[in-house]
């Protein structure tokens, strides 16, 4: 086994948006709203952890950190030994458990620093550094679906899907540069887990006909025609909203009203943050509808996946 080289690796991971609406654990977009990971590599002085901004106080600072368990399973996928000092400071803006995506971006984030400190010549050389398809499956092993690991890796909008034999797959495409995401956030968390705990095991067949129906149409109308009727028809959902809507009532309720008014509004992830999709006659629409208790945030799609801000070996 070799030893991971002392030195120190800053990435940048994007917040994501996974379901969009009827592709429930294949559809994700990147969103322009970031977490960023320093992780030091030292010779002696244990593991230590600060985490500034969100989950400040809330997340452990220890091996059971989600950063600090993803870096080392990378690093054990990578057949390299475990450092004996790691300093890590993690500046979070992706709000947790609010169905923007802070578990995969935590998970990348380690894993992409991993692969940063153990081989340092990566890209332009790296030798057996892992590849993305290998980082997509370590991530989604811990994740635990690849909706929302694929955009954080690679950015843009992701098609992922699971092969036969379990393998996790993705295709990147770049959404029409009219597509503005405007992400509502409320106060109060939902977690993944009891979000996942309200679906049922069978859902009609009429119900997956119109959701199949409904994700082709997203994907033509997010790369090539983002007009608002076409993405009105292309964000019903049939497959997870519906059954989730008693764990966040608030949510579903602004969905609805949004959607009667126009707006293509979806729930974002597991919730209970809402996705809307401005175009320009719905922008001014949202803000008098949405009230006070949610942060309005308007971003961009990020075109740009987990990457390496500096990386630099001793
Ligand atoms: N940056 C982070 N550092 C450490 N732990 C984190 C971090 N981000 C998320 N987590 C862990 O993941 C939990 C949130 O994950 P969860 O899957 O419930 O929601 P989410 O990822 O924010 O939303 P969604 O999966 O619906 O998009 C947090 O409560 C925390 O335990
Ligand atoms: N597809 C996932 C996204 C949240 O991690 C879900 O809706 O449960």
């Amino acid at each position: 086994m070799i030893n991971v080289p002392r030195g120190k690796a800053v990435v940048r991971v994007p917040a994501t948006s996974a379901n969009l609406g009827p592709g429930f654990d294949s559809l994700g977009l990147a969103l322009t709203l970031h977490d960023e990971v320093e992780i030091e590599i030292g010779t002696t002085g244990g593991l230590s952890v600060d985490v500034e901004g969100e989950g400040a106080g809330q997340v452990g600072a220890g091996e059971d950190h989600l950063v600090v368990r993803s870096m080392r399973a990378a690093f054990d996928l990578f057949g390299v030994k475990q450092p004996d000092a790691v300093r890590m400071v993690c500046r979070n803006r992706i709000p947790h458990g609010r169905g923007l995506g802070s578990s995969s971006a935590a998970i990348c984030a380690g894993i992409v620093a991993a692969r940063a400190l153990a081989f340092p010549d990566f890209p332009g050389g790296g030798g057996d550094a892992p590849s993305e398809d290998a980082l997509l499956i370590l991530a989604t092993e811990i994740e635990g679906h690849p909706d929302n690991v694929a955009p954080c890796l690679a950015g843009g909008l992701t098609i992922a899907w699971t092969e036969q034999s379990g393998v996790p797959r993705m295709v990147k495409l770049a959404p029409h540069p009219d597509v503005r995401p405007v992400a509502l956030v409320p106060g109060h968390r939902l977690s993944t887990e009891v979000a996942r705990g309200l679906l049922p095991a069978q859902v009609p067949h009429a119900d997956a006909a119109a959701n199949a129906a409904r994700t082709a149409l997203l994907v033509a109308a997010l790369t090539t025609r983002p007009e608002r009727e076409l993405l009105m028809a292309a964000t019903e959902d049939r497959l997870h909203q519906g059954y989730r809507a008693p764990a966040m009532p608030r949510t579903a309720d602004l969905v609805q009203r949004l959607r009667g008014i126009g707006v293509p509004a979806v729930v974002s992830g597991a919730g209970p943050t809402i996705l809307a999709f401005s175009t320009g006659d719905t922008q001014d629409l949202i803000a008098p509808e949405v009230g006070n208790d949610w942060h309005i945030q308007p971003l961009d799609v990020e075109t740009h996946g987990a990457g390496v801000v500096s990386a630099e070996t001793r």
